[in-house]
C-alpha cells in the first residue's frame, strides 16, 4: 500500500506501473489474485492486465493523479484559440468554429438534427459533452476555493477514498484515460449506475455470496446475485451449476417449486453467453457489445454512439440509407445466444425479469416475446437483437413462419430452456414446440452443441393408467403397464433431442414444498362459496383461488366483487393487458385475492402468497403440485385448502394416490358459529347478482328490439319513443323501474351487513380447550397456525379414540 505520506514524490503513471515490474514489487505493493472471473468485452483497457496488474489498497491518488495530469493537458488545449471544431453540417463537412459564423453553424446543426438521426444524436452528444465540461469547470472552481483555505489535502484524501475509490477495494489497473475516455467516464461517474468488473474481495458483499464459491459464477453476475440478497444456492442450483457451467452438460433438473430452478439454468446460461461473446470478440466475430461497467471505445466519430433503446425503435423507420445498411449487417452477425420457452406469457415475463435481474452487471440483453401483444411491437424489440429472447411457443413460432431475422437465427442458438417441460410436451399442447424443436434439431452437429436445461418440479411424476386402460388389462399377460420414472426421462430425452444430461431430481416422494401445510374442506357444492368467504374474511392474507373453469372464475370474481372482497380474475380469455395489471395489482396488495384458472398455476413467483384454495379439486396431481407452490416458496410457509364437494371426492382419491400419500389430507377447522353471518351475506349477494343480471337484461332486450322496430321502420307499443303511449304505461319501463328498485333494495341490505365486522374482536373459536382455541383468540390469526393446531388436535382426539376402544 502507498502511505499518504509517500503522495508528496510525484506518483508515477498508471501505465507505467503496469510495465514497470520493479514498481509494482515496491515494498508497500502487494499482488493479490483476482477473484472469480474477470471479464473485459470491449478490448479495451483490461486486456492483457488481466491478472498481474491488480494491487492491494492501491493509492488511488495514483490515478486522480494521472487523471489530474490529463485534465490539465486537456484544459490547456482548451485554453489555446480554438482552430477547428467538428460540426456537422447537412453535407456533412468540416466547419471552422469562428465566432462569426458559429451561430449560424448551430442553427445548421439544429435543422440538420430534425432530419437526420446521425444529427441528432451528435448533438445530443455535444450537449451532454458541454453539461460535463461545464460540470468539471465547477469542480476545479471548488477546489481552487478548498485550497486557497489550505484544506485540499485533506478534502483530496477524503475525496480519494469516498468519491473515486474505496479505500479496501481492489484496482485493475488500466491505462490513463484519454480525454474521449475521460468524459464518457466521468458521464458514467456521473449516473453511478455501473462499475467496472472489480471483485471487492473485502467488502461485505463479497462475504454475503461467498457460498456460491467453486461454482464457476462469474464475478459480474455474483455481484447481481449478492444485490439481491441470495447469499448462499439453492439445492437445486448447487447441485447443477458447476456441471452446467464447467462440465457444458445438458440438465435435466426436477426440484420443488419456490425452489429457484429459474437461476438454475438462467445463471449457466449467462455466464456461458458472455464466454462466447469473449471468445466472439477475441476471434473478431463481430463488434463487441457495451457492458455495463466498462468503457465504451472512444468515440472517434460522434454519430457512431449507440443509440438509447427508445431511438432503436425509430432507427428502422430513419431515411438514413447509410446507417441503415451499417446497422442491418451488424445485425445479421449478432448470434441470438439463448432461447427460452415458458407456457404461460405471464412466465415468460417473469423469467425475462429474473434473468434481467441476474444479468445486470453483465451487457446481457434478455428480451420476452408473447401471444396477446401487438406483434409489430414485439417485432421493434426483436430488431435490436437481445442475447436472449423468453417466449411462449405460438407466438415465437408466427414471428418465426414470418420470416423474422433474428428469430432466424434459432436454429444456432447455443443454450435452449424449456421451462415446465412436462407440461410444455403434454400431447395436444402446444403443438408449435413441436415445430419448433424440428428446426431447432435440424441440424445434427447444432443440436449436439448446444446446450439444453429441461426443469420443472413434476418432471418424474408418473400417473397410474387411466380407467380405461386399467379396464382392458384383463388376464395373466396385461396389455398396459404405469410408465417408470426413467422411462419418463428417456421419451423426454428423445424427443427434445438432448444428449447425456446430468439428471438431478430432489422432489420428495410427496412432490410438494416441505415448508407447506395442506389440507382440505369437505362441503356440498354450494356451500363452497360461503366457505371461501369465511376463510377470506377470517385469514387476510394474500390469497390465490384456483377454479377448472373460466365460468367459474368469472362467476366468483361477480359475486366476491358484490362482497367487496376486490377480487382479481385472470384467465386466458382476458386480454392480455389486463392480465398483467391484475397480476400486479395482486403483487402490490398484501390481502390481495386473485380468482384463476389454470393459466396461473405454474411458474408464478408472486412473494408472500400465504393461501392457495383448490376451489375444485384440480383434473390432475401435476396441476394441484403447481397450483399448491405458488404459496410455500423459497423456505417461506404456507397453506393450502382444497374445496370437496361428495362428487369430487373420486378424482381426490385419485391424486392422493399418485401423489403417493399415505394419510388422508386434514381437515380444515370452520367454526360453525359464524356460518350463518357468513350466509347471509353470501346469499344477499347472490340475489344482488340475480337481479342485477334481470336488469341488464331487460336493458339489452328493449335495446335490441328498439333497434329492430327502426330498421324496420315499425311502431311498436312501448319499443318506439315515437309510439305515443305514456312512459308509465310501457311494460318495458315498469319492469326496468321494478328491477332497478329490487336491486337497490338488495344492495343497501347488503351494504349494512358488509359494514359489520362477522368475527368480533377477541371471539374465540368452538374448541375451548384445544390448542386451536389458545391460538385462535383472534380474528386475524394465520390459517398455518389453525391448521397446524388442528392438526394437532386431530391428532390427539385419534389417540384419544385408540385408546377408548383398547379400553372397552
Ligand atoms: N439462491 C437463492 N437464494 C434466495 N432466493 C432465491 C435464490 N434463487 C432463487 N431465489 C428466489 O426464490 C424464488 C423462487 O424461485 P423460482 O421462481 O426460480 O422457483 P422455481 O423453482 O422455478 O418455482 P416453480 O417450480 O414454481 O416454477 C424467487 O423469488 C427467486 O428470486
Amino acid at each position: 500500500m502507498v502511505q499518504n505520506k509517500q503522495k508528496t514524490a510525484k506518483p508515477p503513471k498508471l501505465k507505467d506501473v503496469a510495465k514497470e515490474p520493479a514498481l509494482s514489487k515496491a515494498e508497500n505493493w502487494q499482488k493479490v489474485k483476482i477473484k472469480g472471473h474477470v471479464i473485459s468485452d470491449d478490448c479495451g483497457g483490461y486486456e492483457g492486465l488481466i491478472g498481474l496488474e491488480v494491487l492491494k489498497d492501491y493509492d488511488a491518488s495514483l490515478v486522480k493523479s494521472s487523471q489530474k495530469r490529463t485534465t490539465s493537458r486537456k484544459a490547456d488545449r482548451e485554453r489555446k484559440p480554438k482552430t477547428k471544431k467538428r460540426k456537422v453540417s447537412k453535407g456533412g463537412e468540416e466547419e471552422s468554429s469562428e465566432s462569426s459564423s458559429e451561430s449560424e453553424s448551430e442553427d445548421e446543426v439544429a435543422v440538420a438534427a430534425r432530419t437526420s438521426r446521425k444529427a441528432r444524436l451528435a448533438e445530443r452528444h455535444a450537449q451532454k459533452m458541454q453539461k460535463l465540461r461545464e460540470k468539471r469547470e465547477k469542480r476545479k472552481e471548488l477546489r481552487k476555493q478548498k485550497k486557497s483555505k489550505g484544506q485540499e489535502n485533506e478534502d483530496d484524501n477524503s475525496e480519494d477514498s469516498s468519491d473515486e475509490h474505496a479505500a479496501d477495494r481492489f484496482a485493475l489497473l488500466r491505462p490513463p484515460p484519454s480525454d474521449a475516455e475521460e468524459e464518457v467516464a466521468e458521464a458514467e461517474d456521473s449516473s453511478d449506475e455501473e462499475a467496472p468488473e472489480l471483485v471487492p474481495i473485502s467488502t461485505s458483499e463479497a462475504e454475503d455470496v461467498s457460498a456460491w464459491n467453486g461454482l464457476g459464477v462469474p464475478a459480474s453476475i455474483l455481484r447481481a446475485l449478492g444485490e439481491q440478497g441470495f447469499k448462499a444456492p439453492t439445492q437445486i442450483q448447487a447441485l447443477t451449476l458447476p456441471a452446467a457451467i464447467h462440465g457444458k452438460k445438458d440438465i435435466l433438473g426436477a426440484a420443488e417449486t419456490g425452489s429457484g430452478k429459474t437461476l438454475a439454468f438462467g445463471i449457466p446460461m449467462l455466464a456461458g453467453i458472455m464466454e462466447l461473446k469473449q471468445r466472439n470478440i477475441r476471434s473478431g466475430i463481430r463488434k463487441a457489445p457495451k457492458v455495463k461497467g466498462q468503457q465504451p471505445e472512444p468515440a472517434a466519430d460522434e454519430h457512431e454512439l449507440t443509440p438509447p433503446p427508445e431511438e432503436l425503435d425509430h432507427v428502422s423507420g430513419a431515411s438514413d440509407e447509410e446507417s441503415d445498411a451499417e446497422e442491418q449487417a451488424q445485425r445479421i452477425q449478432t448470434p441470438l445466444y439463448g432461447l427460452v420457452l415458458t407456457p404461460t406469457r405471464e412466465l415468460a415475463v417473469q423469467v425475462k425479469n429474473h434473468l434481467v435481474a441476474a444479468a445486470k452487471y453483465t451487457g446481457i440483453r434478455v428480451a420476452a416475446i408473447f401471444g396477446g401483444l401487438a406483434v409489430a411491437k414485439q417485432e421493434r424489440v426483436l430488431r435490436q437483437c437481445p442475447d436472449i429472447v423468453v417466449a411462449t411457443p405460438g407466438r415465437l413460432w408466427e414471428l418465426y413462419a414470418q420470416g423474422n431475422r433474428h428469430l432466424g437465427k434459432i436454429e444456432d442458438v447455443s443454450f435452449l430452456v424449456i421451462d415446465e417441460t412436462d407440461r410444455m410436451v403434454e400431447k395436444g399442447h402446444f403443438e408449435e414446440l413441436r415445430s419448433l424443436l424440428k428446426v431447432l434439431n435440424s441440424d445434427e452437429q447444432k443440436k449436439h452443441q448446444r446446450q439444453n436445461f429441461v426443469y420443472s418440479a413434476t418432471l418424474t411424476l408418473v400417473h397410474d393408467l387411466p380407467d380405461h386402460m386399467q379396464k382392458r388389462n384383463v388376464g395373466k399377460r396385461p396389455k398396459f403397464v404405469k410408465q417408470t420414472v426413467d422411462q419418463k426421462i428417456e421419451s423426454l430425452i428423445e424427443e427434445l433431442g438432448i444428449s447425456q444430461p446430468k439428471i438431478v431430481d430432489i422432489t420428495s416422494s410427496q412432490q410438494t414444498a416441505q415448508t407447506l401445510t395442506e389440507s382440505r374442506l369437505l362441503c356440498p357444492i354450494d356451500h363452497k362459496d360461503y366457505h371461501l368467504y369465511y376463510f377470506i374474511q377470517r385469514h387476510p392474507g394474500r390469497t390465490i383461488v384456483f377454479c377448472n373453469s373460466i365460468d367459474c372464475v368469472k362467476r366468483l370474481a361477480t359475486l366476491f366483487g358484490l362482497l367487496d372482497c376486490n377480487p382479481l380474475p385472470l384467465h386466458a380469455n382476458m386480454i392480455q393487458k389486463q392480465r398483467l395489471k391484475n397480476l400486479e395489482r395482486f403483487r402490490d396488495s398484501p390481502t390481495g385475492l386473485l380468482i384463476a384458472t389454470d393459466v396461473a398455476a405454474r411458474g408464478l413467483d408472486i412473494p408472500n402468497v400465504e393461501h392457495v384454495i383448490h376451489y375444485q379439486v384440480p383434473r390432475t396431481s401435476e396441476n394441484y403440485v403447481h397450483r399448491s407452490g405458488r404459496t410455500a416458496r423459497a423456505n417461506k410457509h404456507g397453506i393450502t385448502v382444497m374445496f370437496m364437494e361428495p362428487g369430487e371426492v373420486k378424482s381426490y382419491v385419485k391424486l392422493y394416490k399418485t401423489l403417493e400419500r399415505t394419510e388422508d389430507l386434514p381437515l380444515f377447522p370452520i367454526s360453525e358459529r359464524f356460518l350463518g353471518a357468513v350466509r347471509e351475506r353470501v346469499n344477499l349477494a347472490r340475489d344482488l347478482d340475480k337481479e342485477e343480471l334481470k336488469l341488464k337484461r331487460v336493458q339489452s332486450e328493449r335495446g335490441w328490439m328498439k333497434k329492430h322496430a327502426e330498421e324496420m321502420d315499425m311502431i311498436i307499443d312501448g319499443y318506439n319513443d315515437e309510439s305515443g303511449s305514456e312512459p308509465d304505461e310501457d311494460p318495458f319501463v315498469i319492469e326496468r323501474r321494478r328491477n332497478r328498485l329490487r336491486v337497490e333494495t338488495v344492495r343497501a341490505q347488503l351494504n349494512a351487513l358488509l359494514a359489520q365486522p362477522i368475527f368480533p374482536r377477541g371471539f374465540s373459536f368452538k374448541y375451548p380447550n384445544s390448542q386451536a382455541a389458545q391460538l385462535a383468540t383472534s380474528h386475524t390469526q394465520s390459517a398455518v397456525e389453525t391448521m397446524k393446531a388442528a392438526i394437532e388436535d386431530q391428532k390427539q382426539a385419534k389417540k384419544d379414540r385408540n385408546k377408548r376402544k383398547r379400553n372397552a
